[in-house]
């Protein structure tokens, strides 16, 4: 036999085997011969040193003196923030913001705020990713970022059909900001080529209509659907990053909140395309949240304030559709149960006289 310290040859196939185990503590049996036909390829297995060399002591790093004066600077200019160069196109991108904030909910998920803000009432997220994910969650969020280089993810990972589909079985979705652009059936203002939308929601959303990073704003907010149905002030605080706005309503699509559009803001052109006028917009207010049956849609960011409510709503939005669609299926169990031949045929309702 040959002495532990040796190096062995292993089979590649084999390298978790009981007979490789063994070798790492030194007590190494050989493999039996390869068959005549299969490939000689070999691998070295060294033995897994038993003393390990005694760890370094720690020594703190030293903070440099100009972070240690101005910490705010540490995550944002520095370069530490930004993806190892190393990365390719698609790591670096799920490390950013999407597909892994494309949040959802067993009860809704999980990016940033809008994780923590949800677990805070209870509900459980999960981060989809994949398109199949897609399949195990009650209701999805759609939450903010960029919505070009969104569309641009989704599209490289497929999800667009998975996630029209997903707004089609009518299960609650929420988006906001970003999100929001994502679900209108319309968009204007968009980089030249367009961008691909998820659509459902019937509306025409401005994506940037208050400007700029540097036009955010924050201001109050009336919603009176929030006090009638969940209490408290007729009010929220709206957060508006680089916001987009809805410009245009189709008739199921409800208005829950509007703001003045701010003084001083440049006038914006709405490019119609497909041979139509190009129009300004000229109306004082604008609609910045909506309901469509399924689908609600914030322009702001309800994640960023403490106020729940938004949360709230939504999670009701997610009960009613959970109990419609046990209705739904008891109503068709009971009709089955009744008819055992007649599939497909539309329940049988009792009529009172
Ligand atoms: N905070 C946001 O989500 C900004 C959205 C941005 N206006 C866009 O085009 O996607």
């Amino acid at each position: 036999s040959r002495s532990p310290s040796s190096a062995v040859s292993v089979r590649p196939s084999v390298t978790h085997s009981p007979c490789v185990a063994a070798a790492a503590h030194g007590d190494v049996r050989l493999l039996p011969p390869l068959p005549p036909h299969s490939r000689d390829v070999t691998a070295t297995l060294r033995p897994i040193p038993t003393h390990l060399p005694k760890a370094a002591p720690h020594v703190p790093r030293q903070t440099a003196r100009r972070e240690r004066e101005r910490p705010w600077r540490r995550w944002s200019a520095s370069s530490r923030c930004r993806a190892p160069t190393t990365s390719t196109w698609p790591v670096r991108a799920r490390s950013s913001f999407f597909p892994s904030r494309l949040a959802c909910a067993r009860v809704v998920l999980l990016i940033s705020g809008l994780g923590a803000a949800l677990r805070r009432i209870g509900a459980k997220g999960v981060e989809v990713r994949k398109a199949e994910q897609l399949l195990g969650i009650d209701s999805l969020i759609i939450p903010g970022g960029e919505s070009t280089t969104m569309a641009k993810l989704a599209n490289f990972h497929n999800l667009f059909p998975a996630l029209r589909e997903f707004v089609g079985t009518g299960k609650p979705v929420w988006g906001t900001c970003a999100g929001l652009i994502f679900l209108a059936d319309k968009a204007v203002g968009q980089k030249t080529g367009g961008q691909e939308l998820v659509g459902g929601l019937d509306c025409t959303v401005h994506r940037n209509f208050f400007g700029s990073q540097l036009q955010s704003f924050e201001t109050e907010l009336s919603v009176p659907m929030l006090a009638e149905k969940e209490g408290g002030s007729n009010t929220c605080r709206g957060v508006f990053i680089r916001a987009p706005a809805i410009l245009e309503v189709g008739q199921d699509v409800e208005v829950l909140a509007d703001c003045p559009v701010p003084a001083g803001r440049p006038s914006i052109t709405i490019t119609s395309g497909e041979g139509l006028e190009d129009q300004v917009y000229s109306k004082d207010r604008v609609i910045v949240a909506v309901r469509q049956g399924n689908i609600l849609a914030t322009a702001f960011h309800p994640e960023l304030t403490s106020d729940s409510r938004w949360h709230r709503v939504f999670l009701d939005m997610d009960k009613e559709s959970q109990a419609k669609a046990l209705a739904a299926l008891s109503l068709s169990a009971s009709s089955n149960d009744a008819d055992v031949g007649s599939k497909n045929k539309a329940p049988d309702l009792p009529i009172f006289e």
